[in-house]
C-alpha cells in the first residue's frame, strides 16, 4: 500500500498575503546581528539603503502581520492532506534556501503574496521532514524570490521510510578538506539575540520560554535557525560580495545542531568555482565555538564577487 504522505507531495496551499515596511527591514537587520556601521542595512536614509537579501525568509511566519502573531496558528500545516498531526512543540527548522530573482523593494503595497506548495516529504529514523516551496510575487505576478523551507517534526512516524520531492534547493559542493577556508568570520551572538530576532515575525515560544526547549532536550532556549542563517549570510556577503545588497543570488543551509543565544558563531567560507549567472560558488559551514559543533552544514551560496570598497 502506498504511503498516505504521497498525497501531500505537490499539494498547493492557498497563496499567503505578505508585506513589509522599511522598519521591518531595520528590525530584521538587527535580529541577524547587524552592527552600527553595517550600512546599507541599518540606516534608512543611507543612499544605498536596501533590504538585507535574505529578508524574504521571514515571510512564511510573518505573512502580512504588523503585530505579534500566535505561532501555532500561522504554520497552516493542518490543511495539508496525508501528514500525521503536526506538533509545533516537537518541530525544528531543518533547512532553508533562497534564490533571489530580482531586487527587493524597500516596502510593499497591497497584493504581494507567496505561492506555496509542498515540494517534498521524507520520513527517516528521526522523524518526518516536510519541504515547502515558496515563491514571492508582486501584485502583477512578477517573481522576486524562490525559497524552500523544511520543518523537521522530530519523532513523528507513519509506515516507515519514505522520500519524494518535486523540487529541490540549489545543489552545492562540499567544503574542501585539503585547504584552509578563504575567509573565516567569527561573531558572538547576544544573550538577547532571540528576543530581538523574534520581532521579525517568528514568535515560536521555543525561543523565549526555557521550559519548551527543556522538554525538547535542548536544555533551555535556543536561537531561531533563521537568525543563525542571517549571521552566516552576513558573513558570506561581507567576505565575498563586499556587502553589496545585490551580490547575493542564492543561499542555502541545513540546520545541523542547535545554537544558544550568546553562543559564538564561526563561519568558514571557501570559493569553490563558478556559480550560475557570473557568480562565484561558495561553500561554507558555521560552527558554535563554545561546543565545537557544526550548526549550519551543507552551506552553499552564489555570490557576485566584489572588491572591498566603501559603500
Ligand atoms: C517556516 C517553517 C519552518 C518550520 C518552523 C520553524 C520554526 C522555528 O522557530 C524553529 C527553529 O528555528 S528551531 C532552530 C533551528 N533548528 C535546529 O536547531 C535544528 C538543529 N538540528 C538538529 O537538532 C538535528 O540535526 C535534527 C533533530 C534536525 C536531526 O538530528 P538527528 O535526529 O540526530 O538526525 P540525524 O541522525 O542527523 O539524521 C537522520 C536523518 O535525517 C536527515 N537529516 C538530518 N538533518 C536534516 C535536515 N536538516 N534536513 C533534512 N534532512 C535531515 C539525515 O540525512 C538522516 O537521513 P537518513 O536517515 O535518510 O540518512
Amino acid at each position: 500500500m502506498s504511503n498516505p504522505m504521497e498525497q501531500a507531495v505537490g499539494f498547493q496551499l492557498p497563496p499567503q498575503p505578505v508585506g513589509w515596511t522599511k522598519r521591518d527591514l531595520l528590525t530584521y537587520a538587527v535580529g541577524i546581528g547587524a552592527k552600527k556601521d553595517d550600512y546599507p542595512f541599518v540606516y534608512e536614509l543611507h543612499p544605498q539603503f536596501a533590504p538585507f537579501p535574505t529578508y524574504p525568509v521571514v515571510l512564511s511566519l510573518k505573512g502580512d502581520a504588523e503585530d505579534v502573531t500566535l505561532f501555532s496558528k500561522v504554520l497552516g500545516r493542518d490543511e495539508i492532506p496525508g501528514l500525521p498531526k503536526f506538533n509545533p512543540e516537537r518541530a525544528v527548522h531543518g533547512s532553508m534556501s533562497i534564490e533571489l530573482l530580482r531586487p527587493l523593494p524597500l516596502e510593499t503595497g497591497p497584493g504581494w503574496s507567496m505561492k506555496r506548495r509542498v515540494s517534498g516529504v521524507h520520513e527517516n529514523k528521526s522523524g518526518i521532514i516536510m519541504d515547502l516551496e515558496l515563491l514571492l510575487v508582486d501584485p502583477e505576478g512578477k517573481e522576486y524570490a524562490r525559497m524552500i523551507t523544511s520543518s523537521f517534526n522530530v519523532g513523528a512516524k507513519t509506515t516507515g521510510p519514505f522520500s519524494k520531492s518535486v523540487s529541490s534547493p540549489p545543489k552545492g559542493k562540499p567544503v574542501p578538506k585539503d585547504r584552509k577556508p578563504d575567509y573565516v568570520v567569527t561573531e558572538k551572538t547576544l544573550p538577547e539575540q532571540a528576543i530581538l530576532y523574534r520581532l521579525s515575525g517568528d514568535y515560536n515560544p521555543l525561543h523565549i520560554d526555557p521550559s519548551i526547549g527543556a522538554k525538547m532536550q535542548f536544555g533551555g532556549v535556543i536561537l531561531h535557525g533563521l537568525a543563525t542563517y542571517g549571521f552566516a549570510a552576513r558573513a558570506v556577503l561581507s567576505s565575498v560580495g563586499s556587502n553589496d545588497p545585490q551580490a547575493l543570488k542564492a543561499f542555502s543551509v541545513r540546520f545541523t545542531a542547535p545554537v544558544k543565544p550568546g553562543d559564538t558563531l564561526e563561519t568558514s567560507i571557501w570559493e569553490v568555482g563558478d556559480g550560475p549567472g557570473g557568480t562565484v560558488m561558495v561553500a561554507f559551514v558555521t560552527k558554535v565555538v563554545e561546543t565545537g559543533k557544526i550548526c549550519l552544514g551543507a552551506g552553499v551560496a552564489h555570490v557576485v564577487k566584489k572588491a572591498k570598497g566603501k559603500l
